[in-house]
């Protein structure tokens, strides 16, 4: 590809022919290309090669991955500045044109048969391009209204580890919108609409009365959806605004609007659907909040009766949640405990608004008397949820990152045929051919291997994991009937940073030939939020059940920038059409459906 100074020319990875040659008036359109740009055959070009012209040549030019070389260089404002509008109109023209062959491309899989595999809401590419522009010009989280307290507690505890702190897609979009303007109850206090801490509650009313703009005092709710890939660090995108609101009441006495200082309270709530997201996002928000001074606490399954009713007698800023022990304990209390909760997070909201959690998380929802902000995050957006939000939070504003829907593009993705020789429809065999060829291959020599094998039934682990031990493979089953604290031992060694292989090898419980690998394997329970971020493989021993699963799955690897792959292990002859083009699908980038 070659930079000459308003175009650039893609090239044809098989024949090195031109691609494509769009203006380039701003760097985003230079990314967007990157990512949608088409093999287009040069128009007017009289000798063209055998391969241009055959039909393999255009099956190449279908949307390509392209990689920007080095010298492309986005041009300087003088540059811009001497464009001419019509270039610019071009420009638009061209995109335009972008985008209507990207949408009238059909799926290659999602077709309207595909039953689970055409379950998630479709996005207009249209709609992804305003907001990647938007969260590109905001590459530093300077450039976004955050407390220094926060940002110093991001740099100096989530972030530490990074020599550049830069927001994610959906970071930068959901920090400025949530975050750019006051929460309501500061904007009360700057109006002088709150109790003051030395007011009785007649003077305060007294003095309401008298205020023109008493209709200000009505707090309409806020309602906010963000939608990212998995693994693009949502869990920050709502953590930093909570804080910050949070800590921004706090710097303004607001308080004092939650009654008497010594009176427990919770002040936001972050629903989560499984005790394991406890635990993982009570660590974080814990080790934050160490610097930014915000009590927190956990509730789930887990929780004991006498710690959970410990949770009533106590001031919180935040509590991390599940939605049942959290009913339970509204339940059992004769006062509404959370009367001064204003702010509520729903996490994996497709999930907890999906049929086995709705009305449980529907009642949370509708508990607090005073709920000012609502943010219901999740990595997929099927159908059906879309429906229940449009129905329930019509004036919700959505921030969608502009991947949504895409397995990350640092994942490759390979189905192996296992109806084909030598396994002849043995799964197994195929799975164990697979483990062995990933000991053997030479990536990350020295370190340990970490693989996650999912399955669609908890039944099936068991058998699985007693196979791989006898092929003296280190392998561990986890589902939902291993106690929590099992379920963490066994979680902690696939989270934690990878290990040497020297320093592993007299600890290995389970000792045999193969040593570099370890391998876990398991049901949904452990698909959804769960961070590994030294997973670098994936297997999918069966078909997940819909693309909500499979993006899922998928998603524990290759998470913020890092690679992985993912394997399918399926017999091609029973595939239905849309599941054999299942890897170009998501190798080519589409959004899957
Ligand atoms: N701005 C950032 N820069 C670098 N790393 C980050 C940034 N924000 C978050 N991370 C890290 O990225 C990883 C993934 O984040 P997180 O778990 O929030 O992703 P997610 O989008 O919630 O994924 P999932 O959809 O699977 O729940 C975490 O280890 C987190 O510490």
């Amino acid at each position: 590809m070659t930079s000459l100074c308003r175009a650039i020319y893609f090239k044809c990875r098989e024949c090195n022919g031109i691609l494509f040659n769009p203006l380039l008036p701003n760097p985003l359109i230079w990314q967007f290309t990157r990512g949608y740009a088409r093999h287009i055959p040069r128009k007017g070009v009289s000798e063209r090669s055998k391969h241009e012209k055959s039909k393999k040549h255009m099956k190449h030019a279908k949307p390509a991955r392209m990689i920007l070389s080095k010298s492309v260089i986005a041009p300087s404002d003088a540059q811009r500045s001497r464009w001419s509008h019509d270039d610019f109109r071009r420009q638009k023209v061209v995109v335009k044109q972008f985008q209507e062959r990207q949408q009238a491309t059909p799926y290659l899989i999602g077709p309207p048969n595909a039953g689970g595999f055409s379950v998630l809401k479709n996005i207009d590419y249209e709609d992804r391009l305003p907001l990647n522009a938007t969260a590109a010009r905001l590459s530093s989280f300077e450039s976004l209204r955050l407390l220094p307290v926060v940002r110093n507690a991001l740099y100096g505890r989530a972030l530490r580890h990074l020599d550049e702190k830069r927001p994610s897609a959906i970071q930068a979009l959901a920090i400025q919108k949530i975050t750019r303007l006051p929460p309501p109850t500061v904007r009360l206090a700057q109006q002088g609409l709150l109790a003051k801490d030395d007011e009785t509650d007649e003077e305060y009313y007294e003095r309401r009365r008298h205020r023109k703009n008493l209709h200000k005092m009505k707090v309409k709710l806020k309602s906010y959806l963000l939608a990212a890939e998995t693994g693009s660090g949502k869990t920050l995108a709502y953590l930093l605004p909570l804080f910050s609101m949070l800590k921004e009441e706090e710097l303004q006495n607001a308080p004092a609007v939650w009654g008497i200082p010594e009176r427990p309270y919770i002040r936001s709530i972050i629903l989560v659907p499984t005790a394991e997201l406890v635990q993982q996002v009570l660590a974080q928000v814990k080790d934050m909040c160490h610097d930014i001074k915000l009590a927190s606490a956990g509730l789930s399954q887990e929780t004991t009766r006498g710690v959970a009713d410990g949770i009533r007698k106590k001031q919180i800023d935040i509590l991390v949640t599940t939605p049942v022990p959290l009913l339970k304990l509204i339940h059992r209390t004769d006062w509404n405990i959370l009367d001064d909760c204003r702010k509520i997070i729903v996490d994996e909201a497709d999930s907890l608004m999906d049929r086995s959690f709705k009305n449980e998380t529907q009642e949370i929802l509708d508990t607090p008397p005073r709920l000012e902000t609502l943010i219901f995050c999740s990595a997929t957006i099927p159908k059906t949820f879309d429906r229940t939000l449009d129905r329930a939070y019509p004036n919700m504003e959505r921030i969608v990152a502009p991947h949504l829907h895409q397995i990350p593009r640092r994942i490759t993705f390979s189905t192996v045929d296992t109806s084909a020789r030598p396994f002849f429809n043995d799964k197994r065999k195929a799975l164990a051919e697979t483990l062995y060829n990933l000991d053997r291959s030479d990536s990350d020599p020295e370190k340990v291997k970490r693989i996650v094998i999912f399955v669609n039934h908890r039944e099936s682990v068991g058998d699985l994991v007693a196979y791989l031990n006898d092929l003296k493979i280190y392998a561990v089953g986890l589902t939902r009937d291993n106690s929590l604290e099992e379920r963490s031992t066994m979680m902690r060694e696939f989270i934690r940073p990878t290990q040497l292989l020297k320093d592993v090898m007299n600890l290995n419980p389970v000792t045999g030939n193969v040593k570099t690998l370890r391998v876990l394997v398991t049901t949904d329970i452990f698909s959804r939020g769960i961070d590994m971020q030294s997973v670098r493989t994936i297997i999918l021993f069966d078909v997940p059940f819909s693309s909500i699963d499979l993006i899922h799955r998928a998603g524990r690897t290759g998470r913020m920038g890092r690679r992985g792959r993912v394997i399918l292990l399926a017999a091609k002859s029973e595939m239905k059409p849309w599941l054999r083009g299942l890897a170009t699908t998501i190798n080519k980038g589409y959004a899957l459906v």
